[in-house]
């Protein structure tokens, strides 16, 4: 699960009374998650959830983070809001790690995604893109082409232990990626992280999107890419092209992509699946013995790429269709 640091009682209560919520009825370590220990927090006020970064947040982007989160806010993206103490700080430290209480959202995300939940995804992604596109935050992708080869290359050691073959395969993959990786696309800020657990559903509607701490700019096409990964591929890693089109043509409705835009989404959609596949390497063959976090299984990435490998144009992920 993810909690890495405990938090004792006397520390809690001590965070707690800097801001105006009122005092610490319940705290309990949310199991979800890989990135950062999380916590529910209720109080004599309301609900709240309670971040301490870890891993892979580097504190110096948390107020990009915070200042997305009430920028998206403002123009009606249901998301986490941070709580300011009463010195007006957001950003605070709780066993020795920096932290942040956000608002809690209602509402439970989808394990087996429906085809109407890809469609209420691909109009969300839209909007996000439209809200966010006058935040003015700067911060790049390091897990874009560049930031693949230096991760993939401290494991490739290790790769065929996951698959005999994998490493070279990989290897060859990621040059292909460089080689062809598209530069103009439209861009803007993207989630970089739209996977089913970082959005909330009631029922088929959309009720909030969480875990913004992957977020930057890059070509707006490449969140998409990451979604159609994420949201449309069955259990057996076969793609679902019903899936496919819900998904990109929701988008397309809101945001219409251009003619470039729609030819690089085969190499957009094979190098976000290299993305989640080196970084999911990374962390198996890194994996310490006896850890609460199971490690996800980079082979149901490795999988998605072999498949975009055979696509030769965005009408087989139904763009259009
Ligand atoms: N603002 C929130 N409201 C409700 N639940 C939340 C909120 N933030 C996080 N959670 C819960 O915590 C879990 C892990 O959060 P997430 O941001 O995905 O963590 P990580 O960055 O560590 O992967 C989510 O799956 C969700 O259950
Ligand atoms: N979505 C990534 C891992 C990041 O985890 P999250 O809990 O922060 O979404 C993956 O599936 O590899």
């Amino acid at each position: 699960m993810a909690v890495y640091t405990e938090v004792p009682d006397e520390e809690l209560n001590r965070f707690v009374a800097d801001y105006d919520i009122g005092t610490a009825v319940s705290f309990k370590g949310i199991a979800e998650g890989v990135e950062n220990s999380n916590f529910l927090l209720k109080t004599t006020e309301g609900v709240f959830v309670l971040t301490l970064y870890e891993r892979r947040v580097d504190p110096a982007d948390l107020p990009f983070f915070i200042g997305l989160l009430e920028h998206l806010a403002a123009r009606g993206v249901t998301c986490p809001q941070p709580l300011r103490d009463r010195g007006g700080n957001v950003l605070k430290t709780l066993c020795r790690r920096p932290a942040a209480l956000m608002t809690f959202l209602e509402g439970v995300w989808v394990r087996r995604p429906t085809v109407e939940h890809c469609q209420a995804l691909g109009g969300a992604l839209a909007s996000l893109h439209e809200a966010a596109a006058d935040y003015d935050g700067r911060r790049a992708n390091a897990l874009s082409v560049d930031g693949w080869r230096p991760i993939f290359a401290a494991v490739a050691d290790r790769a065929d232990s996951v698959a005999p073959g994998l490493s070279a395969e990989m290897e060859t993959e990621i040059s292909f990626l460089e080689t062809h990786w598209p530069q103009d696309l439209p861009g803007g800020i993207i989630h970089a992280d739209l996977f089913p657990d970082n959005v909330f559903f009631l029922g088929n509607t959309i009720s909030g999107l969480i875990d913004f701490y992957f977020a930057c700019r890059d070509m707006l096409a490449y969140d998409l890419a990451i979604c159609l990964n994420a949201w449309c591929f069955e259990p057996d890693m076969s793609f679902n092209l019903t899936k496919g089109r819900a998904l990109m043509n929701a988008y397309a409705r809101r945001r219409p992509l251009g003619e470039a835009e729609i030819a690089a989404l085969p190499i957009l959609a094979r190098g976000a699946a290299m993305r989640f596949f080196v970084t999911r390497l990374y962390d198996l063959v890194n994996h310490p013995p006896g850890a609460f976090v199971r490690p996800k299984d980079p082979m149901e990435y490795a999988k998605r790429i072999r498949f975009h490998r055979s696509v030769t144009n965005a009408r087989e992920y139904g763009l259009g269709l």
